[in-house]
């Protein structure tokens, strides 16, 4: 029997996903789904999935709505390998580019619309074609002491030679921040392996490399820190941008930079460019683009046969 399912692809900054709507909240999609759905070869492919929903669907969407009773809309995350994350920064502004698309949500004369995530509700507004994104409050998992102390992660990757020191940022989702000295140790990483990271974070973490370079302007004339950056996501592989990852790779260099840091970070990743904003009280703001390129309909059972058919 053919299980008909709608769906979009869009991405932010290569950073892409498989976007449903369910707006009745009906589908009840596994972890062996999303795998197929999100699979590059027999599924559509993705870095992620993520589901449109009524935060009154979910028990994490109530909370959002008993913080912001206007987060009407849930941003149900998950992962290529079929986990569950709490938050996605590029995928948080796809989301609102999608409500879009389906005549969900209205971003005119600068309105700021909110959505319910696993992490606490965000606040997106459009700057033209781009997005920004209120991404919450942020903080350094091992405190200011970490700093002090040298940092609070040790990090082994392919590619780059012994072990080194990383500072863990928790954006809603946890991140480990290595600062690597020249572009060249960045372009050798292999990324296609996991990277080991000591003490193991208990549920695991996206790791970010990346090289600060010499500050900037934009066109209003505010001083820019830019950053390159590579990331390994949990539950993905290297994936061309990182939202959150982006967000704590500028509080990372931010933090090592110390008083003076400039407040704008231009962090470009192989598929682009975000902007992140640091804010009063600890929170950060992401802006970036957010483009659909596909709609369509797939059919979930032959996706689910396809995937696990063995050669005869
Ligand atoms: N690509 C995302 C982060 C997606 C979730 C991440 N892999 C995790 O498990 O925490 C972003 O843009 O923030």
């Amino acid at each position: 029997m053919t299980q008909q399912l709608a769906f979009s692809k869009g991405h932010g900054t290569q950073n892409d996903f498989v976007l449903v709507a369910d707006p009745d909240d009906q589908l009840a999609l596994t972890p062996d789904d999303v795998r197929a759905l999100t699979d590059r070869r027999a599924g559509i492919g993705g870095d992620g999935l993520i589901r449109v929903v009524p935060s009154s669907a979910l028990p994490e969407g109530r909370a959002a709505l008993a913080d912001a009773p206007d987060a009407q809309w849930f941003m149900d995350y998950r992962n290529a390998d079929g986990s569950i994350a709490e938050m996605c920064g590029n995928g948080v502004r796809v989301f609102v580019r999608f409500l879009e698309h389906l005549g969900l949500a209205d971003l005119a004369d600068g309105r700021a619309l909110a959505i319910g995530t696993r992490a606490g509700v965000r606040r997106v507004r459009r700057e033209g074609d781009q997005y920004a994104v209120e991404m919450g409050e942020w903080r350094l998992t091992g405190g200011t002491q970490a700093l002090a102390d040298g940092y609070d992660a040790q990090v082994r990757t392919t590619g780059l030679d012994g072990v080194r020191v990383a500072l863990s940022v928790d954006m809603g989702n946890p991140h480990t921040v290595v600062a690597l000295a020249t572009d060249a140790e960045l372009d050798g990483l292999d990324l296609t392996s996991i990277p080991e990271v000591a003490p193991v974070p208990p549920a695991g973490t996206n790791v970010e490399y990346v090289v600060p370079r010499a500050e900037t302007h934009d066109g209003g004339g505010t001083t820019v820190g830019p950053v390159r950056m590579r990331v390994h996501e949990r539950g993905v592989g290297e994936t061309r941008s990182c939202g959150t990852g982006a967000c704590a790779a500028a509080l990372a260099v931010a933090a090592w930079a110390g008083a003076g840091a400039p407040s704008t970070w231009f962090v470009d990743v192989p598929g682009g460019r975000v902007r992140v904003r640091m804010l009063p009280d600890q929170r950060v703001e992401l802006a970036g683009p957010a483009v659909l390129v596909a709609h369509g309909h797939v059919d979930l059972a032959e996706l689910r046969a396809g995937l696990t058919s063995e050669p005869a």
